[in-house]
């Protein structure tokens, strides 16, 4: 699985060689390779909607699977409590993410993510579609242990551990919300677009985001507006606000941490393959000057040679061309925001 990723990878190597091993800790000032807006005018662009907020939806509900289709078809996103995760889980994996990031700079850049990889420590892979740097550090985990054992050779067992549980049961959460979601699409759980889900045969990957204080964040970004390639993404965040979701007519929506809920977001894949039914949600985050933030991402989706194709029923117009997740992942590489225009048919 992993290296299946990584294949789709290898021919979009990033330039990471600029990569600036900025010590967050010790900047006092905005360095200028990470102020993405003047002083003057950092109203407009940090501005959100505090006035709606994103459902939370109750997991054993019995009426979740159409809260769950609703919420899709209207936001994108939702917050799911009852979720089943086990806490100690998700507390292992928020302990182990802040030990590595907390490292000095020099322990962590052992892990660099190569130009052509897909795992280990670095800047988000979107960076090279902006101008500015972000006030953040990722690292990407997908089952094996290689990067650890550079940071801690000897030491690396707590920190795969609490990493492989929580992709499993991160894998587990999304094969259920996965069935329920097509089922909401009318494909029932026998057929081609469902054969996937469940197998060991998919796309899991962790990805560990940290935002550390930033002396001027009216200035400066966590993470730029993006939408995940993801079927689905689920997110677990510490409790400092920060992720903003986009709704049209309204700007950005913040979605603050609720305890014992998750953040489930669909990306662009479901979006592809609900042909447009499903909104996938564009997001950013903002930063904090006096409250560091983590988030532990899971993103979930069919495997490289899987063929996305819309779902239509009835008649309906297929929005956009049949294409491998490989071909997919590769447009988006080099077109980011402009990937879904670019395979939609019409
Ligand atoms: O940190 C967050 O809340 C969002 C992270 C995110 O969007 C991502 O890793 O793709
Ligand atoms: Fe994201």
């Amino acid at each position: 699985m992993a290296t299946t990723l990584s294949e789709a990878y290898r021919n979009h190597p990033l330039n990471l060689h600029h990569i600036i091993p900025l010590d967050f800790s010790s900047i006092r000032t905005l360095p200028d390779s990470h102020a993405w807006s003047q002083s003057n005018d950092s109203d407009n662009n940090f501005s959100y909607n505090e006035s709606l907020s994103i459902p939370i939806i109750d997991l054993i509900d019995p009426h979740a699977m159409e809260q769950i289709g609703f919420a899709c078809e209207k936001w994108g996103v939702f917050q799911l409590k009852n979720h089943g995760i086990p806490l100690s889980v998700i507390e292992e994996v928020e302990v182990e993410s802040k030990k590595l990031f907390s490292l000095p700079a020099e322990e962590k850049l052992k892990a660099l993510r190569s130009p052509g990889g897909a795992t280990g420590y670095g800047r988000a892979r979107i960076s090279p579609f902006f101008p500015k740097f972000m006030w953040h550090e990722g690292f990407t985990f997908m089952g094996s242990s290689d990067d650890a054992k550079k940071i801690w050779p000897k030491d690396y067992e707590r920190f795969c551990d609490a990493m492989e549980n929580y992709q499993n049961q991160m894998k587990v959460l999304s094969e259920k919300l996965t069935h329920m979601i097509l089922t909401f699409l009318g494909i029932n759980n026998s057929s081609q677009e469902n054969k996937w889900v469940g197998s060991t045969n998919h796309i899991g990957a962790i990805q560990l985001n940290f935002y550390p204080c930033c002396p001027e964040p009216n200035r400066a970004m966590g993470l730029a507006p993006h939408t995940d390639t993801s079927f689905l993404t689920i997110l677990h965040q510490t409790l400092t606000n920060g992720l903003q979701i986009f709704k049209d007519g309204s700007g950005w929506v913040p979605i603050n941490p609720n305890p014992n809920t998750l953040v489930v977001n669909i990306g662009d894949i479901l979006h592809i393959m609900s042909n447009a039914r499903f909104h996938c949600a564009l997001h950013r985050v903002v930063v904090n000057k006096t409250k560091q933030r983590y988030s532990m991402a899971y993103f979930y989706g069919p495997p490289i040679d899987y063929v996305i194709s819309p779902i239509v029923i009835n008649c309906v117009v297929p929005r956009f061309h049949a294409l491998t997740v490989k071909e997919y992942i590769s447009i988006k590489a080099k077109n980011l925001g402009g990937a879904l225009s670019l395979i939609t048919t019409t």
